[in-house]
């Protein structure tokens, strides 16, 4: 049928977005477009709303105003758990990851929480569905040879490919990753980015970065925050170009 090809929906359309706490403004009527398979990244000094914006997304706080639409369906009421069934996924600052857990069992909880009841954990071992999936998506993020191992005996840069692996189980249309390359070191960081540059892309990435540098290589685009509001969008040639922003913002937080 003709009418089979649809115009291809923005994946994210966030309008005038406002979240207060008390007299704080923490985000300010923030409004964005991501088109699909974009890969952006939120730049913004300590307390520019980023994260505000991410759990406003994710659905894990309301709004005080404003609307959200994933692939042109409106999704500021649906709760977190209803977003990731339309395809949201995100990663928090602090690790999420079970210590005591091996990496597999880590990825087959994930796998459970996308696929089945909570309660089935007690179903039979062999009945319970997707028990395979957890080599692939090792594989995906580099953990292949560290299957068995306690996630607390992963280094930090493992830990948060784990994550990263944890959160891809859910297959997302959108990810939101809250400062992944955080605490690593540099070589953690070029294989994390690399990982990241590498994920297909029918899926739509926007990451939280406070190093400028990382940012401007990982990303198509470029959203900058300060204050709760959007200061400066472009794509990473454009505000490499921008001094104020170099200077006032990031110069401070590059590494
Ligand atoms: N639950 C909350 N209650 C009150 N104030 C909050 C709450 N969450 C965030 N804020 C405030 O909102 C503002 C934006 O915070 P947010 O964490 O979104 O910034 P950020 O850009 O993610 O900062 P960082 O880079 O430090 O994580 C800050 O002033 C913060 O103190």
């Amino acid at each position: 049928m003709a009418d089979a090809a649809v115009k291809q929906e923005e994946a994210l359309v966030v309008e005038g977005l406002t979240r207060r706490f008390g007299a704080l403004v923490a985000v300010d009527g923030v409004s964005l477009r991501v088109a699909p398979g974009e890969r952006r990244a939120v730049l913004g000094a300590n307390g520019a709303g980023k994260t505000t914006l991410f759990n406003m997304i994710a659905g894990d706080l309301p709004p005080s105003e404003g609307h959200i639409s994933l692939f042109g369906r409106d999704i500021t009421r649906l709760s977190p758990q209803k977003r990731v069934l339309e395809g949201v996924r995100r990663t928090y600052q602090k690790s999420l990851v079970f210590g005591g857990l091996s990496v597999r069992d880590n990825l087959y909880v994930a796998i459970r929480g996308a696929t089945g009841p909570r309660l089935a954990i007690w179903r039979r071992v062999e009945t319970q569905p997707d028990r395979d999936g957890t080599g692939p998506l090792a594989e995906r993020v580099g953990l292949a040879d560290r299957l068995d191992a306690p996630a607390s005996e992963l280094s930090h840069g493992e830990q948060r490919q784990l994550e990263l692996g944890m959160a891809l189980a859910h297959t997302p249309r959108l990810l939101l990753l809250d400062e992944p390359a955080a605490g690593l070191s540099t070589r953690e960081r070029e294989s994390l980015m690399a990982m990241l540059a590498d994920l297909p892309r029918d899926l739509t990435l926007i990451l939280i970065e406070h190093d400028l540098d990382i940012a401007l290589k990982a990303v198509d685009f470029v959203t900058v925050m300060h204050n709760g509001r959007l200061l400066a969008e472009g794509t990473p040639d454009e505000i490499a170009a921008n001094q104020d922003i170099q200077d006032i913002y990031m110069g401070k937080h590059g590494q």
